[in-house]
């Protein structure tokens, strides 16, 4: 489902005077449908920077990311973000929300842009907002006034809304208590269950032997690593 090969990616720091850091070279990684892959290695290492080269975010200089069979680094923009909308979903650490969208529609909109029936996708929607305990009463306003826990939890609703085959979570389990913790691992197990692909990070270490089947260390693709 998500197959890497041979990436290599630098960034070019146009304001200090084109300074060119190489950051990974040779990475490879193979995710078949219903595994978990967590990404290690040390702060800096390149675990952000591989799960943006997989989502389109950065550009690859060479190599090959595809994902459902398309290659993100050959790709067009509009077929990323075709490939967002149908294919490979992304639970970032923080919720980045339009203002005045009530909660319960910032949580369906995934299943709505891809056409979903609107009284469906609310249904969903609640379901899964009450799954992780946000109250009944805050589903109509908006997430931004919400606690930090409160809109990690309304992400990762929104993240796990549409069956995404592909999936990308970044530190779903940070900073949330132990209830909703176990709500989190639990959406992980029904995504892997139905066959999707996962990519995270978690510094979670119990939460990562449990639903993690594999852990690949990026610092192996730092350039001048030993293979
Ligand atoms: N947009 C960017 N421009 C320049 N350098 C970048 C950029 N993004 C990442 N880097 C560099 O790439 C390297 C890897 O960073 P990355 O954030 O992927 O590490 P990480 O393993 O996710 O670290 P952490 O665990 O601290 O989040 C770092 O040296 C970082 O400075």
């Amino acid at each position: 489902m998500i197959d890497i090969r041979d990436v290599s990616k630098s960034f070019t720091l146009h304001n200090q005077g084109s300074a060119v850091i190489r950051v990974m070279e040779g990475a490879s990684l193979h995710v078949a449908p219903g595994e978990c892959v967590a990404l290690t290695g040390a702060s800096g290492a390149g675990k952000s920077t591989l799960m943006r080269v997989i989502y389109g975010n950065y550009l690859a200089a060479s190599g090959s990311v595809l994902v459902g069979g398309l290659d993100v680094v050959q790709a067009e923009p509009r077929e990323i973000l075709q490939l967002r909308r149908e294919v490979l979903g992304y639970v970032s650490q923080f919720l980045r929300v339009v203002p005045r969208v009530p909660t319960v529609e910032v949580v369906a909109e995934p299943l709505l842009a891809l056409g979903a029936d609107p009284d469906a996708a609310r249904a969903r929607a609640e379901a899964l907002l009450s799954r992780l305990n946000i109250p009944e009463r805050l589903w109509k306003l908006s997430p931004t006034t919400f606690s930090g826990g409160e809109q990690q939890r309304v992400n990762i609703a929104r993240g796990f809304a549409h069956a995404y085959p592909a999936l990308l979570l970044d530190e779903p389990t940070a900073s949330l208590d132990a209830a909703n913790r176990a709500v989190v691992l639990e959406l992980i197990e029904e995504a892997k269950a139905r066959g999707a692909a996962i990519v995270g990070i978690f510094h979670d270490v119990e939460a990562r032997a449990r639903v993690c089947d594999r852990v690949v260390d990026v610092s192996a693709f730092t350039p001048g690593a030993a293979a």
